[in-house]
C-alpha cells in the first residue's frame, strides 16, 4: 500500500507556499545573476542532455520540491511499484509494467508466484510470430505472404503502438501496418479500401476483450474477411492480444493465435506487452528489444539516481510546482521531431487517464489541483497555429522541448533550421522581449513616437514562460524506450504526491454504460422522450436524418 499523506498538510507544502508567495521568479534575472545555472540546473546522461534550468526555480525551490517528494515517501514508493506491491488499490493489483523490461535476473512476485518466466514466453511467441510474418514463412489462405497488418484496438490497446510504429518509421520491415481505433465504420472502411484479404493480418488489442469499438471493428473485420477466405482461414489471419483468453477464444480466434498479457499490465503502459506485437511486426523483434531496454535503462535512473539528479522526479516536481502554486492549468509536448507526431496524444492519454482524479487515497475529495491538461503538436508546425497563445496569451503555459541532435534523412540543412527554431523557441519563451527592446527596434525602423506608442504593448513578450529542453544524439528504439519511461515515470511521481490512484479510470465508464442505454433506442423509429430535454432531442434529430 501506499502512504496516504495529504500533500498539502506537509511541512514542505507550506515552505513552498511562502516560497512562492515571496518570490517572483523572471528568468532573465535567474541567468544573469548566476553564470553557472545551465551546468547547475541539467543533467547530462550518456545519450540525451536534459537542460530545466528555463523552469521559475532557484535552488531553494529545487530543494523544497526535493523535501515534497520525501515528506510523501515517494523513494517507498517507487520500490513498491517495482516490486510488485498492489499499489492500483482500487482494482486490488500490481503496477508492472516495468516488470515486461526488467533485463536483471531477479523474480518479481504476483501474488507469491515469480512472473518472470510467463513475461519471456510470451516475447518468445512474439518474436517467433513476427519472424515468420516478416520472412514470408507464415503463408495466407491462399498462400500468398502477408504485406499488411491491421491492429485493432483503441486507448492503451492503439496510442502507443501508433506513436512508436511511427517514431520508427526509419526502422520499418516491409510490412504495412495500419491501426483502426475509431467504432466510425469509416476508419475501418477507408482502411480496408486498398487491402487484400489474402495478404492482411488482423491483430485485435484489447486488455478486456469487452471494448465497445473494439469488437465492433474485430467483427466487421471478420466479416469483411469472410467475404473472400472461409471460418478455417480466420486462424491464419486473426490474432489477438488479450488478457481475456476465454472472450477471445468465444470470438473465434485459436489459443495458439493468443498473446496473452495480465492484469498487472495497465492499459496506458501496455506498449512493452503484447500490445506492442503491431511494433514488432513493424520494426522487428530485435528494436522492440532495444526499445524495451532502453525503458529498462530509464527504470534503472528512476530507481537509483538520488531524487536532485533523477530526470522523471525533477519532472515531476517541477509540474507540481506550476499546478499547484503557479496554477498551470495545461503543460504543452512539443516534439521538434516529426517522428514523434503523435507522442502528445500517447501521453495525453497516458496523463489525463491517469492522474485526472479528484478523489485522494483515503477517499477523500482533494483540496488541491491534481493532473494538468496535456496536449501539443510537433514542432515547427504547431509555431504556425498556437504559439502565438504560449507566447503573448493571458495562460502561463509550461512545455516540454524534445529534439534529436541527429537526424535520419539528411535533407539539405533541414535538421538545423529545425533546431534552430527549438533554441530560439525556447528562448524566446524564457527571455521575451521587453518595453525598450520593442521600443528601440520600432525606432530604428524609423517609426515615429506616435506609432511607436500605438504599437508597443502588442509587440512586448513577456518571456518567463517555462521549458524543459530533451536533446537526444539520435532517434533509436533504445532512446525511445528511455524517452516513454521518462514520462511514465513522471506521472508516477505526481500521482504520488497528489496522493491518488494513478492506475484506475474509473471516470471512462459512464459515458460507456450511457452509450449501450441508448444504442438501443437508435435502432427503432419511435420518438424517444427517457432523457433530459437536450439528450432527446439530439436524438430525434439524428433519427430523423440518418
Ligand atoms: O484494451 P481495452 O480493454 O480494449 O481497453 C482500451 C482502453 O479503454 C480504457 O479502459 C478506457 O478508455 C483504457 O484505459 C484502455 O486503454
Amino acid at each position: 500500500m501506499l502512504s496516504k499523506i495529504n500533500p498539502i498538510q506537509t511541512n514542505s507544502w507550506k515552505a513552498l507556499d511562502e516560497q512562492f508567495a515571496n518570490n517572483d521568479f523572471d528568468l532573465r534575472s535567474l541567468f544573469q545573476y548566476n553564470p553557472n545555472r545551465f551546468n547547475e540546473f541539467s543533467i547530462k546522461r550518456p545519450n540525451f542532455l536534459f537542460d530545466y534550468s528555463k523552469n521559475l526555480i532557484d535552488s531553494k525551490t529545487k530543494n523544497l520540491l526535493l523535501n515534497l517528494a520525501e515528506e510523501c515517501e515517494l523513494k517507498d514508493a517507487i520500490s513498491k511499484m517495482f516490486s510488485g506491491d498492489k499499489i492500483n488499490e482500487t482494482e486490488g493489483r500490481a503496477v508492472l509494467h516495468t516488470a515486461l523490461r526488467d533485463f536483471s535476473d531477479k523474480e518479481i512476485l504476483v501474488d507469491g508466484e515469480n512472473i518472470k518466466p510467463q513475461i519471456k514466453r510470451v516475447l518468445d511467441h512474439m518474436k517467433s510470430f513476427s519472424e515468420s510474418i516478416i520472412s514470408g514463412d507464415h503463408k495466407g489462405f491462399t498462400g500468398k505472404e502477408i504485406t499488411d497488418v491491421v491492429n485493432i484496438g483503441i486507448g492503451g490497446s492503439d496510442l502507443g503502438p501508433v506513436m512508436v510504429v511511427s517514431a520508427l518509421k526509419h526502422f520499418k520491415t516491409r510490412l504495412n501496418v495500419h491501426f483502426v481505433s475509431n467504432v466510425d465504420g469509416n476508419h475501418l472502411a477507408e482502411t480496408v479500401k486498398t487491402l487484400n484479404p489474402e495478404t492482411t493480418l488482423f491483430i485485435i488489442a484489447s486488455k478486456t476483450f469487452t471494448t465497445q469499438e473494439t469488437m465492433t471493428n474485430a467483427n466487421s473485420a471478420k466479416d469483411w474477411f469472410l467475404k473472400a477466405g472461409k471460418q478455417e482461414d480466420v486462424a491464419k489471419h486473426f490474432v489477438a492480444l488479450s488478457t481475456n483468453v476465454q472472450a477471445v477464444k468465444d470470438f473465434g480466434i485459436a489459443e495458439e493465435n493468443i498473446f496473452e498479457f495480465w492484469d498487472w499490465v495497465g492499459g496506458r503502459y501496455s506498449l512493452w506487452s503484447a500490445i506492442g506485437l503491431s511494433i514488432v511486426l513493424a520494426v522487428g523483434y530485435e528494436n522492440f528489444e532495444q526499445l524495451l531496454r532502453g525503458a529498462y535503462d530509464t527504470d534503472q535512473h528512476f530507481q537509483t539516481a538520488d531524487f536532485g539528479e533523477n530526470i522523471p522526479v525533477l519532472m515531476g516536481l517541477i509540474g507540481i510546482w506550476y499546478r499547484n502554486f503557479y496554477a498551470a492549468t495545461t503543460h504543452a509536448i512539443l516534439p521538434y521531431s516529426q517522428y514523434l507526431d503523435r507522442f502528445p496524444a500517447y501521453f495525453q492519454q497516458g496523463d489525463m487517464e491517469s492522474n485526472g482524479k479528484c478523489v485522494d487515497r483515503n477517499g477523500e475529495f482533494v483540496e488541491y489541483e491534481t493532473g494538468p491538461i496535456i496536449w501539443g503538436e510537433p514542432g515547427t508546425n504547431g509555431q504556425h497555429a498556437f504559439y502565438q497563445l504560449i507566447h503573448q496569451g493571458t495562460e502561463l503555459i509550461p512545455a516540454d522541448f524534445i529534439a534529436y541532435a541527429k537526424s535520419p534523412n539528411k535533407v539539405s540543412d533541414h535538421q538545423d533550421k529545425l533546431l534552430a527554431n527549438f533554441f530560439a523557441q525556447t528562448e524566446a519563451l524564457a527571455f521575451g522581449k521587453t518595453e525598450e527592446e520593442v521600443e528601440a527596434e520600432l525606432k530604428a525602423s524609423g517609426k515615429s513616437d506616435e506609432e511607436i506608442d500605438f504599437l508597443l504593448n502588442y509587440k512586448v513578450f513577456h518571456g518567463n514562460t517555462p521549458t524543459n529542453s530533451i536533446l537526444f544524439n539520435e532517434l533509436t528504439p533504445f532512446s525511445l524506450g528511455q524517452l516513454i519511461a521518462l514520462y511514465e515515470h513522471k506521472i508516477f511521481v505526481q500521482g504520488v504526491i497528489w496522493n491518488i490512484f494513478s492506475f484506475d479510470q474509473f471516470g471512462v465508464e459512464l459515458g460507456k454504460v450511457l452509450a449501450n442505454k441508448i444504442l438501443p433506442e437508435l435502432e427503432n423509429n419511435e420518438t424517444i422522450n427517457s432523457h433530459d430535454s437536450s439528450t432527446n432531442g439530439l436524438i430525434n434529430y439524428y433519427k430523423a436524418n440518418k
